[in-house]
């Protein structure tokens, strides 16, 4: 039996023509770094890089900042084939103009505030505005839109129409109480559909509910692992709340070491992973120049371990973000929740959440380390990033803990 099918030379030669404009479709869009001269990892056809996230998206941006400097090329099949990673901090990212939300086709996913258009970037190197556009990979998911209404579904049975009046007119109130000028009734221009509430709710969860318990163990590790700022963390929430008292808002804006010690866990363990904007306007950075439409990444773990801004930058060191210190800080070197006005929404709530949940837990409790603790900690960033293996701390109650001291 002959290896390959009997087919006339004409076939052969087409065959070969397509297999070989198939391979040229797939490499095409991977020379625009080459032609900017933008260094990078080489891509593969039709991936990219995107089999190099196999060991997560932060090991490899942090393998790519060590070998090509501040920017190189990250060509992935699945995001753009021409993402730009900046790491570089920013310094002004200024409101989209009104009116230019994006919505998808067909779901509440397009509804949602995580999906608009129109965010300016500049950096603290241009001279001139680099203009990007918002692009969150929702708007793209098509897919995941489908996903978004089935839970849509879901969701609808727990969102009755009276919870939604107090979900979304405490969050508007509160933001009216903070420019304290318009009352609640005079700040909406139209009334939210349905499928607006529900894609609130839906974005609220998804983008709030990881981050937040994946920054509370990296805390808890954290002190576990550090037990010198554990005691001065819990010396300082005895000192403000006497007897185990329930933690108030009050209290809790006032522990500035609290503040120190969540911040110093966050540069070090951003839950958030990337930023991500599209450039609307050509610019030049750094001696490279950006293109309108490029996608460019802002990777925050590289960015809050680059030594260049925080000497021995893999060290826990709450004072950093000592009030002296502090004023140290390029805020966009920074970038927990982002920047600008598309940063995180929740950004209040998740602090308050945390250190509330952080008060609670150190007024009854003490973090120890125990064998099956990981030290150090492998993170893993194939999704949000977490550690490779559980984070498995012992916690030890308070007044034992403090006998053994
Ligand atoms: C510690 C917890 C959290 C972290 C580390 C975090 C981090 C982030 C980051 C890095 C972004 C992208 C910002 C940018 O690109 O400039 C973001 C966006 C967002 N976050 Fe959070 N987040 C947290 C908690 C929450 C919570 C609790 C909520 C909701 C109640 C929330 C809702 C959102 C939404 C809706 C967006 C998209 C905002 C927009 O596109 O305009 N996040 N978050």
């Amino acid at each position: 039996m002959p290896l390959l099918p009997s087919l006339s030379p004409v076939t052969w030669l087409l065959l070969v023509a397509f297999l070989c404009l198939v391979v040229l479709y797939g490499i095409w869009p991977y020379q625009t770094f080459k032609k900017l001269g933008i260094p990078g990892p080489r891509p593969l056809p039709f991936v990219g890089t995107f089999l190099e996230y196999r060991h997560g998206v932060h090991n490899f941006d942090q393998k790519c900042f060590e070998k090509y400097g501040k920017i190189w090329g990250s060509g992935n099949s699945t995001d753009s084939p021409s993402a730009a990673v900046v790491c570089h901090p920013f310094s002004k990212l200024t409101k989209p103009e009104k009116g230019q939300n994006h919505t998808l086709p067909g779901g509440p996913s397009g509804e949602s505030i995580c999906v608009p258009e129109g965010s300016v970037v500049q950096t603290s190197s241009c001279t001139e505005a680099m203009s990007c556009e918002w692009s969150r990979c929702l708007s793209k998911g098509l897919v995941l839109d489908k996903v978004f209404l089935l839970l849509t579904h879901i969701f609808s049975a727990s969102v009755s129409p009276q919870d939604r009046v107090d979900f979304l007119q405490l969050m508007i109130e509160s933001q009216n109480s903070h420019d304290g000028s318009k009352s609640a009734e005079t700040s909406l221009d139209k009334t939210l559909s349905d499928e607006e509430v529900l894609a609130q709710a839906l974005i609220f969860v998804f983008a709030g509910y990881e981050t937040t318990s994946s920054t509370l163990s990296y805390i808890a590790y954290n002190l576990a692992t550090h037990p010198d700022v554990q005691q001065r963390l819990q010396d300082e929430v005895d000192a403000h709340l006497p007897n185990k008292a329930s933690p108030t808002y009050n209290a809790i804006i006032q522990m500035e070491y609290l503040d120190m010690v969540v911040s110093e866990s966050i540069r070090l363990y951003p839950t958030g992973g990337r930023l991500e904007r599209v450039c609307k306007k050509t610019v030049e950075l750094n001696g490279v120049t950006i293109p309108e439409g490029m996608v460019v990444l802002i990777p925050a773990f590289v960015l809050h371990r680059d030594p260049q801004y925080w000497p021995e930058p893999d060290e826990f060191r709450p004072e950093r973000f000592s009030k002296e210190s502090k004023e140290g800080i390029d805020p966009y070197t920074f970038l927990p929740f982002g920047a600008g006005p598309r940063n995180c929404i929740g950004m209040r709530f998740a602090l308050l959440v945390v250190k509330v949940a952080v008060v609670v837990l150190l007024q009854n409790f003490s973090f120890r380390p125990c064998k099956d603790t990981p030290i150090p900690l492998d993170l893993d960033s194939k999704g949000f990033m977490q550690p490779k293996k559980p984070i498995v701390l012992k916690m030890v109650p308070r007044a034992q803990a403090d006998l053994k001291k």
